[in-house]
């Protein structure tokens, strides 16, 4: 099976993007997998399959897995790309667009300039909807890793996140501590793990160790759970400039029970062929 696809990034988080709308498809972790490698295959952080919707009210569904072949509820830097993909491929002439998830749903906004606008919905902070294991609800959490303790902000934004501040994100222990947080078993079904370094009530430096994926250039959806997370502990201001590896989010957080709004770019890097 001959499959077009189109090669995007998020700030550097990079997908492999399929039309499953207009062509047939059959995609399997072990796909995912051999494709996702960055010698023997195209290589992504994650590839992103955009569907005909299930619901009359959505305009598209979009599945996502990660480079390891897990299918996941939730990607912010890739509802970014989502959102142009579906614009460029002339799939769409909105600019709204509503768009179906594994865990809910989404709303992106296309702006001049490659800049996506996402209302990412409200994040869950109860540990059962995380999931995290703990007997009520925090604004940190001590947990116990690599023979230390460690305070961290749990959070949901569809998907789980851990969130640590750190004084300095360069030196922060991203390699150690990302993976035996990841896996962590108060994390049952694994997380992503974020090292925030707040520099004022408008700023943060952020670095994401990603469930799936390992360290990625930037996280949208990391980058919104340390925004409420930064919230919830008193050090962030509703506007905050997120400063990724991969380059700069603006998030918008209101407060508990309200959406967290995302906005930044998506870009196009090329289209191609492969046998499936
Ligand atoms: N890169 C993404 C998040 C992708 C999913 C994540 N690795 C998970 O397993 O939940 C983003 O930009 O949000």
């Amino acid at each position: 099976m001959l499959v077009r696809f189109t090669k995007m990034h998020g700030l550097g988080n990079d997908f492999m993007v399929i039309d499953a709308v207009s062509q047939r498809v059959r995609i399997t972790p072990k796909i995912v997998r051999k494709l996702s490698d960055r010698h023997l295959g195209i290589g992504f952080d994650q590839l992103l399959l955009v569907e005909p919707p299930s619901r009359p009210d959505m305009d598209f569904r979009y599945r996502i897995y990660n480079a390891d072949g897990s299918e996941v509820e939730h990607c912010g830097n890739g509802a970014r790309c989502f959102g142009r993909f579906v614009r460029e491929r002339r799939l769409s002439i909105k600019d709204e667009i509503h768009v179906e998830t594994a865990r809910g749903q989404a709303v992106l906004y296309l702006l001049p300039d490659r800049q996506v606008d996402v209302d990412m919905g409200a994040p869950e902070l109860q540990p059962a909807e995380i999931p995290f294991q703990a007997d009520q609800q925090a604004v940190t959490y001590s947990v116990e890793v690599n023979g230390e303790s460690v305070e961290l902000s749990a959070v949901s934004m569809g998907n789980p996140h851990g969130v640590l501040v750190v004084d300095n994100v360069d030196s922060a222990p991203v390699e150690t501590l990302g993976p035996a947080l990841e896996a962590h078993p108060r994390f049952p079904q694994k997380a992503n793990i974020g090292f925030m370094q707040v520099v004022n009530r408008g700023e943060i430096r952020l670095r994401v160790y990603e469930r799936g994926a390992g360290e990625t250039l930037a996280c949208g959806t990391g980058a919104c759970a340390a925004v409420v997370a930064g919230r919830l502990r008193g050090l962030l201001d509703e506007e905050v400039l997120v400063h990724l590896p991969g380059g700069d989010l603006r998030i918008r957080w209101p407060g508990e029970g309200k959406a967290v709004r995302m906005t930044g770019p998506a870009t196009t890097v090329f289209e191609g062929q492969i046998y499936l």
